[in-house]
């Protein structure tokens, strides 16, 4: 679905790192996990083609990202990014409506299937009683629900997502994770970063470890995600707790 050889990533005039091969496959999630500052944002806003590749490639369904017109990357790519806080006071259905804007003609109005898609994705993420609501008056993790609502409302292909669990509390934390196995189960191809170490064991299928601009390791999640491998990518002490598919790991 989305492939990156050699990628070297980085803004003008400073590199952040190289030499990232990903594969981001239909039905697969991948867990990209790593240290404060090491890369992931970048990482995915190359693999997204929102910022150019400083070297390697990137594409999209075997076609280099560059060339695909962006209303094609937005039929086949949605990006959930980490929440920021907007001065825009849009509805939050008007939110979600805005990623159906690929599916139709440009100017075009949205009908009643968009409607549908728009109340659909909604009620998946458990927020039809925010609808009506502005945006810019939710809470840090009630926007984050509406943009993964969007990225739904857009039914793409692929699905990346920058650490869409942080803002929020535990019940939404699984809410979110439980839809982004659901969309890999539908067939999709997801890729999200996160920082606790046990999404990426519950949730993912394969895991990229990122440090300090470069692939530590990359894999199945059962051989990734283990104490010895952890501590060398925060380097810090890590703790694991419970056994078999009841192991979680803590900072130690
Ligand atoms: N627009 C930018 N211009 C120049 N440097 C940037 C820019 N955005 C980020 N950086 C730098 O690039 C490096 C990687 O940042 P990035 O946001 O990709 O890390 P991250 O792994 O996502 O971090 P975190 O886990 O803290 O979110 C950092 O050193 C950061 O300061």
């Amino acid at each position: 679905m989305l492939q990156a050889r050699q990628l070297a990533i980085g803004y003008p005039g400073r590199r952040v790192g190289a030499g990232f091969d990903v594969d981001l496959d239909a039905g697969s999630v991948l867990a990209l996990l790593g240290p404060n500052g090491g890369g992931k944002t970048t990482l995915l806003k190359t693999l997204l083609g929102l910022i150019p590749a400083q070297g390697g490639e990137v594409l999209l369904e075997g076609q280099a990202i560059a060339r695909v017109p962006l209303r094609e990357r937005a039929l086949r790519l949605a990006y959930v990014p980490q929440a920021a806080a907007t001065g825009f006071g849009f509805p939050a259905r008007e939110v979600v409506l805005m990623g159906r804007t690929a599916h139709g003609g440009l100017l075009a109005r949205p009908g009643a299937r968009d409607h549908a898609v728009v109340d659909q994705s909604l009620q998946r993420l458990g927020i039809m009683a925010l609808a009506e609501r502005p945006i810019n008056e939710l809470s840090g993790g009630e926007r984050q629900l509406v943009l993964v609502a969007r990225a739904l409302a857009q039914e793409p292909r692929a699905v990346i997502l920058d650490e869409p669990t942080a803002s929020l509390d535990f019940g939404n934390q699984g809410r979110v994770l439980r839809e982004i196995r659901r969309l890999a189960d539908d067939g999709l191809a997801v890729l999200f970063t996160t920082h606790d170490p046990n999404h990426a064991l519950r949730f993912a299928d394969r895991v990229l470890l990122m440090r300090d601009g470069a692939t530590l390791a990359q894999g199945p999640v059962a051989e990734l995600v283990r104490r010895e491998q952890l501590q060398a990518l925060y380097g810090a002490a890590v703790e694991e707790v419970g056994s078999g598919n009841g192991r979680a790991f803590l900072p130690a």
